[in-house]
């Protein structure tokens, strides 16, 4: 049986903007900007890991909106699901804790301001293809 590792990523969007996240390691993913989330643990729900991988890497209380579709691959054995995700009421504003040096809400006109890893560059795309999830 193969082995295969989701990863979620979180599309965060504040007012239209998309929070970018640039890594801080490893040395060969470091200065690289992402979608903050992490790896599903087994047993896991992926909506639930990345509530948690955001509580931990930036400090924040977020819900998850909706799966943005489609899958992409990452180094093996991991795939890459992205989620758009929105800050809970009361949250704390999100803050580079953990794995990421810095954060930067990217307007419609700036989302190809930053270096994206490589393999982000298709989930951003269809990230952006589509409209912000409604307030509320
Ligand atoms: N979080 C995240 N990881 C990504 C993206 N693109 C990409 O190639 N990756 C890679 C980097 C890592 O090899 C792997 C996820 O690792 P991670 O370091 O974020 O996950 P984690 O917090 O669960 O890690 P760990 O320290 O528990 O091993 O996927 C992305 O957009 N977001």
């Amino acid at each position: 049986m193969t082995e295969r590792i989701v990863v979620v990523g979180a599309a965060l969007l504040d007012d239209g903007r998309l929070l970018a996240a640039r890594r801080s390691a490893p040395p060969e993913l470091a200065g690289r900007w992402e979608l903050p989330g992490g790896k599903v643990e087994p047993g896991e729900r992926p909506e639930d890991a990345l509530v948690r991988e955001l509580r931990e890497e930036l400090g924040v209380d977020a819900e998850v909106v909706a799966r943005i579709p489609g899958e992409w691959p990452l180094k093996s054995p991991y795939v890459l699901q992205v989620w758009t995700v929105r800050l809970r009421p009361g949250s704390a504003a999100p803050e580079p804790l953990q794995d990421h040096d810095a954060l930067r809400l990217l307007a419609p006109g700036e989302i190809w301001q930053v270096d994206w890893l490589d393999q982000d560059v298709p989930a951003v795309r269809e990230v952006v293809g589509r409209p912000a999830p409604e307030a509320g």
